[in-house]
């Protein structure tokens, strides 16, 4: 019997249990949306952020490129001083802030434009990456390949952290980049990222990490950390959607390939005309971010804590990736026995994701997961649960209800759960080939 139960109601058995919990799973009061705790795929709108922002899609409309009028230069000066924001924010100076769509484009620009500036002449050909990153990476080097690049995938450990002896090992004469991610969107674990820079700046090698889900959650800084180019995305830290940066070192310079040409705007490295509303959005979540990052952390501690003591306390449930070194607002765990996707149809009224939103609607089990060894099985019944500014105790503590109730029915309904509960270890089992 393969694992991949259905939750077909056919198959429920018309008890009191049943009954109570498949109406709590599908009921809506009218205007009552999912609780939302998918906040690795994107976070609402601060409302401070939108209040910033009004103005510029209004009275405030001019081109923040055109020098000849007021219209230009005060939009211009509100960019400026959204990027002054974002800067702040990493410890960066605002020269070195390219606004880009999102971290997708950063990254790409960044891998791409390093591998494109410095590969001419063939002297140096050799990126190496981690089996964890985001598709947009992975997928970035897989394009640089086609063109005649080198890429080493690094496995990672079991609990998702990066060897740093292994990448040591893999760093060779002609590596010019190395790319990591700060944390990782599907389950939170953060990579030791100074010491990763230490070691590429040690080699001459440049530096490049998606912070995507790391700059305004956790402390990062450019110039501690040893970070050469660093991608930034607005709707991560409540701000707009279609915003996004890439940090780009001046001192040591880092050159790149621009992938946009056209008018030269952002030091050449990005042309195209800036959108002001979404750039001064952006700075404005960079300044709350900043001011507030140790009061979210501590709320955001707090309510994770909460959530995964009562999920772990659940027999044969268990976290994915480093207990120790993880941003506790990506909290994934495994729910043995109980298929991912029907935990996710009996859980309509919480808005979850078992991964990345980009991959969401296949039912491939994540690559993140199995690059940390775990089973197709395993992978199949994790969900992440993202944790926000805006997420509150009441809300956790119905989730934790929930998640208790259904993943007890489904249970209920697996055979092989009857198995585990009769101390057969499923493991000795010989399943006959059908
Ligand atoms: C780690 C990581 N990198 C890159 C991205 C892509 O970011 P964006 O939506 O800004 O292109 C995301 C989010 O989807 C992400 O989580
Ligand atoms: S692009 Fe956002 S999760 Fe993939």
């Amino acid at each position: 019997m393969p694992v991949g139960l259905q939750l077909g109601y056919t198959m429920l058995t018309p008890n009191a249990l049943s009954l109570d919990v498949l109406s709590n799973a599908t009921k809506m009061d009218e205007g009552q949306r999912p609780i939302y705790l998918d906040m690795q795929a994107t976070t609402p709108l601060d409302p401070r952020v939108l209040d910033a922002m009004l103005p510029f899609y209004t009275g405030f409309y001019g081109n923040p490129h055109s020098r000849t009028h007021a219209y230009g230069w005060e939009s211009e000066k509100a960019v400026e001083d959204a990027r002054e924001h974002i800067a702040a924010l990493v410890g960066a100076d605002p020269k070195e802030i390219i606004f880009t769509s999102g971290a997708t484009e950063s990254n790409n620009m960044s891998i791409k434009g390093v591998a494109r500036f410095f590969g001419r002449g063939g002297k140096k050909k050799h990126i190496i990456t981690t089996q964890t990153e985001h598709k947009c990476v992975l997928d970035s080097c897989r394009h640089l390949q086609d063109e005649g690049y080198e890429i080493t995938y690094l496995p990672v450990n079991n609990n998702g952290l990066v060897d740093l002896e292994k990448l040591k090992e893999a760093i060779r004469p002609d590596t010019m980049l190395v790319s990591i991610m700060a944390v990782n969107n599907e389950i939170g674990v953060i990579q030791p990222i100074a010491e990763i820079g230490k070691l590429c700046r040690e080699n001459k090698v440049f530096f490049h990490t998606d912070a995507a889900q790391a700059v305004g959650k956790i402390p990062m800084d450019v110039n501690a950390m040893n970070i050469d180019l660093m991608s930034i995305s607005a709707h991560k830290i409540y701000g707009p959607k279609g915003i996004g940066a890439c940090y780009v070192r001046r001192r040591p310079r880092v050159r790149l390939d621009p992938i946009i040409s056209g008018g030269g705007q952002e030091r050449g490295l990005r042309s195209g005309t800036l959108a002001p509303a979404l750039a001064v959005g952006f700075g404005e979540a960079c300044r709350i971010a900043k001011k507030e990052m140790e009061y979210d952390s501590k709320r955001v501690r707090a309510l994770s804590e909460r959530l995964l003591n009562g999920l772990l306390s659940m027999e044969h449930t268990s976290q994915n990736g480093d207990r120790n070194h993880f941003y506790p607002g990506c909290v994934n765990v495994s729910f043995a026995y109980v298929e991912g996707e029907s935990l996710l149809m009996a859980l309509k009224d919480i808005a979850l994701s078992s991964g990345s939103a980009c991959t969401s609607a296949s039912l491939e089990p994540s690559y993140v997961l199995r690059a940390l060894g775990n089973s197709d099985e395993s992978a199949h019944s994790s969900i992440r649960f993202g944790i926000g500014r805006f997420t509150t105790e009441a809300e956790i503590d119905y989730v934790l209800k929930a998640v208790t109730e259904r993943v007890g029915f489904l249970r209920e309904l697996s055979p092989l759960w009857e198995l585990v509960q009769e101390g057969i270890d499923l493991n000795t089992i010989e399943w006959s080939q059908h």
